[in-house]
This record gives structure tokens, C-alpha cells and sequence, in this order.
């Protein structure tokens, strides 16, 4: 043994052996060799001698073995994976006999790969890898893709990827194997000029030929060095400064995700529309649910104001059912004949209902964000005549605060004196087709009812028609002839007709505390007795409106479904495509990409695709929206689907968790693959 200096790459007593079930096959048995700078060492052998295991060891690709491995003095932790990516990263580059460049990436990006992994910025690692690619003679073909390339010019790609990133060591595994002898000569000429600037290659071969173009040939024989010959001196070593390596970031992943999703377009297209197809249907129908709720309110609160609550005197209905005793649910009986107590609660003395007393009404007007208490009064058969002609009202109540100018279509609410009538019941039968001409025209009414004494009396009156009023549909909740309340009163005083009333409008001084007023005069005592019966319009629509989200929830839910299916196609997609990509996998590893880098990959391709088929979902939905609602105008001019943008948040939430949540399982099996059993796939 000579004595030697510190020597860059040292390998001492390395055995390594296969195993096939319990059978042990040994393949490197006490292999010590020291590796030089400026080296071109080649590694000469029969075939299965185990030359390139010994590469892969050295290379930081295989950590089960025996033995050390030193490079420039520090000893090699197999078991640190970390520190193996790092090392492969920055130490080692690969050339392989069948060069394993990246199909679905340019030239340029495959010398790009490394380069990613340096401090260098873009521009520093763009002309990089053109210098490289001019100095292996390929400037031309940097734009083409590699089944664009002869065989020597894809190797020349691999020389320049392997030195991409500044490594010390390169690895060249048969580079020659598939070449011509033309080529044969230009790769080992260049491989001798990578030796000359300093770096050490060890080159696998078969031919003589080729390792006589080196500086030194090792021969291996049944698993250990039995030749070692030097043919000329390593080259001098210079200490130039070196390009530092630094992490993948995760950015990266992404543009070669992106890539990929490219190259393969179709296939992933049709995943993107299997998906959108989903999400849009999921959209639509909570569109159409904000659309239909919005339909109800407007309906609802055209007719009547929803910051007014009707309160009645409470009842306890025990009289009606004689035999059955005191039940829990008279609460919910009493309230039911209560709910059209705008329009129902009548003038006649007959009526058994109790009136509200001023006293009462006082106490309302205290409670806190009441604004004002009106009695409500309401006739019903009422006749109204103008000149000859006659028509007969169904209902005719004063103006109280629960009428809505939105529904009087013409004109104005009534003032003292005035009357607004309904333009279809009653407008167009006084004046005909022009209803407009009845505005400002005075009619007379009278109606029949009790007065104090419990005589049936009519009550007459007079009226100047103040405005039309209209409501689109008949949800029985309007009453469209209002009349001003003064004189209504003085009209039932004139007949000595009592001016109690049974039921009073009480408006509330903003929309959300309808439902908490509502509830504190339901539970307003006199000696522990329940004094009222409140009900508010919003608690009714509220109430419909849980009927319509919940029938929208089911339809998006049912969608929802086909969710799952897109969920299946990704995750079916995606182990296809680690399949297809396991030598790729390999080829990154090797290159010192982490198995995060893998992950990530492949996570990042799903994240494209969920976010492409939420966006394309939107776009449909959009669309889908703007032709349900023409199609729909026909029946109310009203949008009946209404996307909102949380219902756009939410879709690309649920696009991106199913994204990811598909990736998960092939993205993990991706980043478990074995690199060298990556690299040897097919
Ligand atoms: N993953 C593996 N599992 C089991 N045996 C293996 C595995 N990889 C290689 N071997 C065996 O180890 C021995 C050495 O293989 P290796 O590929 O290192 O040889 P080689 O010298 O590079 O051969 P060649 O010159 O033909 O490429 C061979 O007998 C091979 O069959």
C-alpha cells in the first residue's frame, strides 16, 4: 500500500449483498478504493460483477451496505436521508447508458432541474444551462423535447444536466453503451474535459476502448478490486469558487406540475370538465337556493312590512275542546287562528274575540324598540260604489303600520278623507281599463255590522280614492283596500260601532329585533296570566325559507355525490400518472430532490387540476345562471339563481380539498418508490 494523502472519495471495506426471500447473494465483498480530483477513473468488469451497485452506492442512491464512504473528509451518513438528498444534490451527477431525461420537459428544463436546487437566481440559471448545453453542441435544439433527439444528442442533455449544478463528482454509468463510435469519441472527450476542470469521474463500462480514454482503470471481480491500474495522472485541481445548492422550493413543483398537466392536456382536461361538471351542479342549486329564499322575501315583504308584528289578545282555546281537558300544546293551537289577524279580525260586536284596551296598547308602546302600536280594523263584504256603478270589497281595513307603500302601484297612502283600492277587485271594475282615472275620484262604501248595543247597523262612509294598490301573487296575506284610519273611526263612531280592536300592528324599530320583540310579548304577564298573541311575517318567512334551503341543501348534496366520483378519477388519475412517471421519480431523487420534492409534485398536478375545474365550474355556473334566469323571466322578472360569492369560496374549498385529499395516498406512494428501483423501471 502507498501512502496517499487525504484523497477526495474514499471507500473502505464495503460489502453489500441481495437477498431473495432469506437466500443471501453477495455482491460487493471488502471493496476499498480511494478516489481522486481530476480523476477519470474507469470501472472495468464482467457483467453482474456489481459495478453499478458500487455506483449507486457511491452516488447516495442505495444506504444498505456495510462499510464507509468519506468524501473530502467527511464520513457519509446512509441513514440520514436528509443529508443523502443533500449530498446527491450537491455532490453527485448522473449520467446514464439510457440518459433518463424527463419526456414531458424541454431540453432546457431538464438542465433546469438541478438548477433549480441552487442559490443561483433565474436569469444566473438560465444562461447556465444555455452555456451548458453550447458546450456539449446543443444550443440549437434547446426549445425541442427529448424524443426530438438522436440518441448522442440526448446523452449530451444528460452530460449537461449532470453538471448543471456544479457537482465534484460525476457518475456515468455506460454513457457510451448506446452511442455510436462517433459519438463514443465526443462524449469521452467531453467527459475528459469535465475531469480536467476538476471534478472526479467514475465511468462504468464493458470497453476497453473506453476505459483507456481515462486516467485510471479499476477492475472489479468477484466482488472486489483485483486491478487497479493508473494511466496518467490525475488533473491539477483549482480552487474555484463553487455553486452552492439549496432546497427545491415548492414553487418549482408547481411550474413542473403545470408542465406535465400540459403534455398530457387531454387526459387532464377531461378530468378538470368530470370535476367542474360536479362543482357547477353543486353552485347552481345553492344559487338557485339564494335565488328562491330572495323570491319568498321580496314576495313577502312587497305586501306586508316585515318590521311589523300583528299581536291579538291571547286565548286559551280550552272551550273548544271540552273533553279534552288542559293539553301542553295550546300554545301552538292558539296561535293558529291568529296568523291572518290583520286580515280576519273583524269590526263586527258579535265576535267572541277580546279586545286589546288602551291600557294594553300603552304597555306595548313601552317595550323597547317598539315604535308605534296601531289598532288594526277590518271590515269584510264591503260594498263601494262610484256614480252607478258597485263593486264589493272582500276585505277593507284603515291604514295601519303593517300596509306597505310598496304595494300601491299609483298614487299615494291614504290621508285623511282618502282610501287606497286594489286595482284588480276593485279599480278596473269602477273605472274600467282606466283604473289610473279613479285616483282623485271620491266613493262611497258601507258595510254591514254590529254596533255597541249589538243592533246590525251599516256603517257609511266616503272617500277619496288616494292610490292603486297591487300585489303580484295572492299569498292571502294582502289586504289591498286601505282606508285612512281617522276616518274609518269616525265613521264607525257616526254608527255607534265600538272602535276596539281586536288586533293591533306593532312596529318594530329594525328588522333583527323582530324576533327577539316578538318573543318578549308573548311572554308579557298580567298575574300570571299570558296577556298576547304575537306573530311576526319574518318568523313565517324565516320558516319557509328553512323549508327552501333545506330542499336547495339536498339537491347540492345529491351533487355533492358526483363530487366523490371526481374524487376516485384524481386519485385513479394520479397512481396512473405515478406509474407512468416512476422513472422520473427516480431521476429526481437521484438528482437530490427530497421525497417532500416528490409529494409535492404530485400533490401540486391535483391542486391544478381542482383549481382548473373550479374555475371552469364557475364559469359555468355563471353562465348556467344567466340562462336559467332568461329562461325563467318569463314566469317573474326576478333572478331566481343567485350565486353568491361565498357559494364561489365555497366551491373552490371543496374542488381544492378533494384535489388534495386525492393526491394524498399516490403522492405518498410516489414519494416511497425506492430510487433505484425507480430508476430501473420502464
Ligand atoms: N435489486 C436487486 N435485487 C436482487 N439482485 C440484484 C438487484 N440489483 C442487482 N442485483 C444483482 O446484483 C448483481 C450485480 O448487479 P449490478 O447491476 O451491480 O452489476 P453490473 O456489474 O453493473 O452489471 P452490468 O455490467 O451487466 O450492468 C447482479 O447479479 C444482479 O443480478
Amino acid at each position: 500500500m502507498e501512502a496517499k494523502q487525504l484523497s477526495y472519495l474514499e471507500l473502505r471495506d464495503i460489502h453489500k449483498s441481495y437477498y431473495l426471500g432469506k437466500e443471501e447473494f453477495p455482491v460487493l465483498k471488502g471493496i476499498d478504493l480511494d478516489f481522486d480530483l481530476g480523476d477519470f477513473v474507469s470501472i472495468l468488469g464482467e457483467s453482474g460483477g456489481g459495478k453499478s451497485t458500487l455506483m449507486n452506492i457511491i452516488g447516495g442512491l442505495d444506504c444498505q451496505f456495510q462499510g464507509s464512504v468519506t468524501v473530502d473528509g467527511q464520513r457519509l451518513d446512509h441513514h440520514d436521508e436528509k443529508a443523502m438528498d443533500t449530498y446527491r444534490r450537491d455532490t453527485i451527477g448522473y449520467i446514464y447508458q439510457s440518459y433518463n431525461l424527463i419526456s414531458h420537459l424541454s431540453v432546457l428544463d431538464n438542465v433546469l432541474i438541478p438548477l433549480d436546487m441552487t442559490t443561483l437566481n433565474k436569469t444566473k440559471r438560465i444562461q447556465r444551462a444555455k452555456e451548458l448545453l453550447a458546450r456539449v453542441g446543443l444550443t440549437e435544439q434547446a426549445r425541442k423535447y427529448p424524443n426530438q433527439l438522436s440518441g448522442g444528442q440526448k446523452q449530451r442533455v444528460a452530460i449537461a444536466r449532470a453538471l448543471a449544478s456544479d457537482p465534484k463528482i460525476i457518475i456515468a454509468d455506460e454513457p457510451t453503451g448506446a452511442l455510436d463510435s462517433q459519438n463514443t469519441q465526443e462524449v469521452l472527450q467531453i467527459l475528459d474535459e469535465i475531469a480536467k476542470d476538476g471534478r472526479l469521474v467514475i465511468t462504468v463500462t464493458h470497453s476497453q476502448a473506453v476505459a483507456d480514454a481515462g486516467s485510471r482503470i479499476v477492475h472489479l471481480a468477484d466482488g472486489q478490486i483485483d486491478h487497479n491500474q493508473r494511466l496518467h495522472d490525475p488533473y491539477p485541481v483549482s480552487d474555484k469558487p463553487r455553486i452552492q445548492s439549496k432546497l427545491l422550493p415548492a414553487s418549482v413543483s408547481y411550474k413542473v406540475a403545470a408542465k406535465h398537466f400540459k403534455y398530457n392536456f387531454w387526459r387532464n382536461f377531461l378530468i378538470v370538465i368530470g370535476t367542474a361538471i360536479g362543482l357547477f351542479a353543486v353552485m347552481l342549486f345553492s344559487g338557485l337556493g339564494n335565488g328562491i329564499s330572495g323570491y319568498i322575501n321580496k314576495q313577502v315583504t312587497d305586501m306586508v312590512n316585515p318590521q311589523v308584528v300583528s299581536v291579538s289578545r291571547y286565548q286559551k282555546p280550552a272551550q273548544t275542546s271540552a273533553g279534552g281537558g288542559k293539553q301542553g300544546g295550546a300554545d301552538q293551537q292558539a296561535q293558529q287562528p291568529q296568523q291572518a289577524a290583520t286580515t280576519q279580525a273583524s269590526t263586527t260586536g258579535t265576535t267572541s274575540q277580546p279586545k286589546v284596551t288602551s291600557a294594553q296598547i300603552s304597555r306595548l308602546k313601552n317595550v323597547k324598540h317598539i315604535t308605534a302600536v296601531d289598532k288594526v280594523y277590518s271590515a269584510s263584504t264591503v260594498t263601494a260604489k262610484k256614480g252607478s256603478k258597485a263593486v264589493t270589497m272582500t276585505n277593507l281595513a284603515n291604514w295601519n303600520a303593517s300596509a306597505t307603500t310598496n304595494t300601491i302601484k299609483k298614487g299615494n297612502k291614504p290621508g285623511k278623507g282618502e282610501i287606497v283600492v286594489d286595482r284588480d277587485s276593485v279599480a278596473k271594475k269602477l273605472a274600467g281599463n282606466n283604473w289610473q282615472s279613479l285616483i282623485g275620484k271620491t266613493i262611497t262604501l258601507n258595510y254591514q255590522t254590529q254596533n255597541k248595543a249589538g243592533k246590525k247597523v251599516t256603517v257609511k262612509l266616503t272617500a277619496k280614492v288616494s292610490g292603486i294598490t297591487a300585489t303580484s301573487n295572492s299569498m292571502g296575506m294582502a289586504n289591498d283596500n286601505y282606508v285612512n284610519t281617522a276616518t274609518l273611526t269616525s265613521a264607525m263612531k257616526a254608527a255607534n260601532v265600538s272602535t276596539a280592536a281586536t288586533s293591533v300592528a306593532v312596529n318594530i324599530d329594525h328588522l333583527d329585533n323582530v324576533k327577539s320583540v316578538t318573543k318578549k310579548i308573548n311572554k308579557l304577564e298580567t298575574s300570571s296570566k299570558r296577556q298576547f298573541s304575537a306573530t311576526s311575517i319574518s318568523s313565517m318567512i324565516s320558516t319557509i325559507q328553512t323549508y327552501v334551503s333545506l330542499a336547495t341543501n339536498v339537491l347540492a348534496a345529491i351533487a355533492a355525490i358526483s363530487l366523490v366520483v371526481s374524487a376516485l378519477m384524481i386519485i385513479v388519475t394520479m397512481y396512473m400518472s405515478v406509474s407512468a412517471r416512476t422513472k422520473e421519480i427516480g431521476i429526481l431523487r437521484a438528482l437530490g430532490e427530497s421525497k417532500r420534492n416528490v409529494r409535492q409534485l404530485f400533490i401540486s398536478e391535483s391542486l391544478i387540476i381542482g383549481v382548473l375545474s373550479a374555475v371552469l365550474a364557475t364559469v359555468l355556473a355563471f353562465v348556467g345562471e344567466f340562462i336559467a334566469n332568461s329562461l325563467l323571466s318569463n314566469i317573474a322578472n326576478f333572478a331566481f339563481v343567485q350565486i353568491s360569492l361565498g357559494n364561489v369560496i365555497t366551491v373552490f374549498i371543496v374542488a381544492l380539498i378533494i384535489a388534495l385529499l386525492a393526491a394524498l395516498l399516490p403522492a405518498r406512494s410516489a414519494a416511497k418508490l425506492n430510487p433505484i428501483d425507480a430508476l430501473a423501471a420502464e
